[in-house]
């Protein structure tokens, strides 16, 4: 399934915070948003996920999800939301529990995704027990239990050391390679843009208009940690975004 964004405008009150945002995420693309603080990356995201209407224009899912896709739209998130009572393996069956999903059938999609996520040594471990990283593997095996046709990602690494984001980054390279997903992955970080984006949306500061679509066409399986490619898009990203991100940072501070 396809996801077509067409015109979307959004208002909060008097606040214009998205203005004419038209994006075609094609299926099996990794989409980067990127653009100063309050450009409203987060409203686009929840717009795409049908979690509040645009105030004008439309978000249209063109073809149908996976005929098994318990949730074709599927959020992440920065702070993981994991339950602290609920193993790893019980914090993804919650999700299968929701959609009546019981005994051999959720153990066959906990085993797949455990596996997917290397995370088959750690079913009965509790999230105290972890690390913010794995933590945030077990956030990201629990969306692809459900089989998703899109993931909405929201800043999934920025709550985590440079270290742990690399590893994580890695993970989800592999992960798209073996198989690959779609995802809007918002993100203020541009080395991670280029490193997971097959497209990088560039916003305006509020109201958050398009400025430019970056293409990569390197594979991700390709791009490693100080690739000189990408750390040109990322000078080209940095070029558009510097002057938009000083006033929106000038602008906060005046609030
Ligand atoms: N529910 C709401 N009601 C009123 N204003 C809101 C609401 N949600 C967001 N806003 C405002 O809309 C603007 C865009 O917010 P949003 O969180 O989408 O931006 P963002 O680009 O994701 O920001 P950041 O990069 O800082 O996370 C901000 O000015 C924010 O204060």
């Amino acid at each position: 399934m396809d996801l077509q964004l067409d015109r979307i405008c959004h208002a909060y009150g008097d606040t214009e915070v998205l203005r004419d945002i038209s994006l075609e995420i094609p299926q099996g693309r990794i989409i980067c948003l990127v653009g100063p603080s309050g450009c409203g990356k987060s409203t686009l995201l929840r717009m795409i996920g049908g979690l509040e209407r645009p105030s004008a224009g439309r978000v249209l899912q063109v073809g149908e999800p996976p005929k098994d896709s318990l949730n074709p739209l599927t959020y992440v998130f920065q702070d993981f939301a994991l339950l602290p009572w609920r193993s790893v393996r019980g914090n993804i069956s919650l999700v299968l529990e929701d959609h009546g999903i019981k005994g051999a059938a959720a153990d066959q999609i906990i085993e797949d995704v455990l596996a997917r996520t290397k995370l088959s040594d750690f079913a009965k471990a509790l999230p105290k027990q972890l690390s913010g990283g794995m933590k945030q593997r077990v956030a990201i095996a629990r969306a692809l239990a459900v089989n998703p046709s899109v993931m909405l990602m929201d800043e999934p690494l920025s709550a985590l050391d440079s270290q742990t984001r690399e590893l994580l980054m890695d993970d989800l390279v592999a992960l798209w390679t073996r198989q690959p997903f779609t995802a809007v992955y918002v993100t203020h970080n541009l080395a991670e843009a280029v490193r997971l984006g097959h497209a990088i949306v560039v916003l305006s500061r509020r109201p958050g208009e398009i400025r430019e679509v970056v293409e990569i066409d390197k594979p991700l399986a390709e791009r490693g940690y100080g690739d000189r490619d990408l750390e040109e898009v990322q000078k080209h990203l940095w070029t558009l975004m510097r002057d938009e991100a000083r006033a929106a940072d000038e602008e906060l501070l005046d609030v």
